[in-house]
């Protein structure tokens, strides 16, 4: 068994809990014990000392393409369409298995580095990302997205390497990663494709994940080739019957913000993506008052243009704020609730993941508090929300392992991932 001691616990738990002089245990992966520092540690076979750190539930990322890293800065200042269709998938078509293990290993370091336990991706080559999830200690929910822009073998090709994957890595690495199925969203899958990825969805019991409404371009585009938006299309497909996570969801009424509602389906909110692509804000307060699940992420390094979901924290926190001229929307403790218990929900599995609580996954990190930049130490959630920043994490722990301790990678080899990650990007050609 092992303690952190004397830290400040932020347990993001029900009643919104900060423990000073704090301690969490932890024996086989799992929470055993928060609350104060016990006076007697003799029970605890590992102590580690949490003097002058806040302790907090990893951060849970809940929409993003991790091998695309490989583009960033590759191709900034366009709009959705031209910089997929002209810039990622020129390249993308290139990438082989190589390309995604160093894209995806240079994203995992830096989301070890900057607080993320657990992250999302919807890309192809996924075995080879299973493998670095595994290999790295992290936690993931894993998808093939599919395009159905090909010919008819090709789709079905693409559909049973999806749930071929789905199927044989779901609950795999210690339980550490689960899995999904994903159409790529309703302008890039017909009708039928998207029913028959449910379809296997269902018969595998694992959800869905989509990208759903994010430009005004797109909603226009489905009322011109479907007579309806992308809510009311993907809900007469049936989609919304099943468990599902959508990503962006930023062009909504208030009709559709009530099916989200009324369906649980999940969100995936992108602020920095959805603001680079000039996409337009999602509704987020709207959403988050008629009780939709709504989660943080951030898309792909190519669209954001880096991983670190502190940013992400704050920007949904502030930007809100500005758009609707009111200051009382999404406060601290609910964009942490976003970046931590909701997006547990997001991913299903809100019973193990995303609060410090006896019974929960330790999935945890650290934070040196003991910087000018987080005092006065009067209000950890403000401070970790408006203050820190995702390179003030110390120390990253899944599973009850360390990834990180005191600044030092555990399971991956930085200098190398750097070194093979511009040798690969430069056999692309551009
Ligand atoms: N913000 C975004 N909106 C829509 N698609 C995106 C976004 N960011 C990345 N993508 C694309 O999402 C896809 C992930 S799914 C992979 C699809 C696969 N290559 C196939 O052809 O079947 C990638 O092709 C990305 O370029
Ligand atoms: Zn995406």
């Amino acid at each position: 068994m092992k303690i952190i001691t004397n830290a400040t616990v932020i347990t993001v738990n029900e009643q919104n809990e900060v423990i000073y002089n704090g301690a969490v245990g932890f024996d086989g992966g799992k929470i055993t014990y928060v609350g104060k520092t016990p006076e007697d540690l003799s029970a605890y076979d590992e102590i580690i000392d949490g003097t002058n750190k806040y302790l907090m539930p990893g951060l849970i990322n809940t929409h993003g393409h991790v091998g695309m890293s490989l583009l960033r800065g590759f191709a900034d200042d366009l709009p959705l369409k031209q910089w997929l269709e002209e810039k990622m998938w020129p390249m993308e078509g290139q990438f082989t298995k190589e390309h995604v293990k160093w894209g995806t290993a240079i994203s995992i370091i830096e989301m070890i580095r900057t607080g993320t336990t657990t992250f999302v991706d919807m890309y192809d080559h996924m075995d080879t990302v299973a493998q670095e999830v595994e290999a790295s200690g992290m936690r993931g929910v894993l998808c093939r997205g599919v395009i159905g822009f090909c010919s008819e073998e090709e789709r079905q090709q693409k559909l049973q390497e999806a749930a071929s994957f789905a199927s044989r890595w779901n609950g795999a690495a210690n339980g550490r990663i689960h899995t999904m199925m994903s159409p790529h969203a309703p302008y890039t899958c017909s009708p039928e494709y998207i029913q028959q990825i449910l379809e296997k969805a269902i018969e595998l019991n694992v959800p869905l994940h989509i990208h759903m409404s994010e430009s005004k371009a797109e909603v226009e585009q489905n009322v011109q080739d479907y007579g309806v938006r992308p809510v009311a299309h993907l809900e007469n497909l049936g989609v919304f019957n099943h468990p599902t996570l959508v990503a962006h969801a930023v062009h909504l009424t208030d009709e559709e913000i009530d099916t989200l509602a009324k369906y649980d389906v999940k969100v995936a909110h992108n602020p920095i993506s959805n603001l680079k692509l000039a996409s337009g804000v999602a509704r987020v307060p709207e959403m988050l008052a008629k009780g939709v699940c709504v989660s943080l992420a951030t898309d792909s390094s190519a669209s954001n243009n880096n991983l670190n979901l502190f940013e992400e924290l704050k920007l949904a926190a502030i930007l809100h704020k500005g758009v609707s001229y009111d200051p009382e929307v999404v406060p601290a403790e609910e964009a942490l609730r976003m970046a931590t218990r909701y997006a547990a929900d997001a991913v299903f599995q809100k019973e193990s993941l995303g609060s410090l609580e006896v019974g929960k996954k330790a999935d945890m990190i650290m934070l040196n508090a003991a910087q000018a930049h987080l005092q006065p130490a009067n209000d950890p959630i403000s401070h970790v929300v408006y203050a820190a920043n995702g390179y003030d994490v110390t120390d990253t722990i899944v599973d009850g392992h360390f990834l990180m301790k005191d600044k030092e990678l555990i399971t991956m080899d930085e200098q190398q991932a750097i070194a093979e990650v511009n040798r690969v990007f430069a056999l692309l050609k551009q």
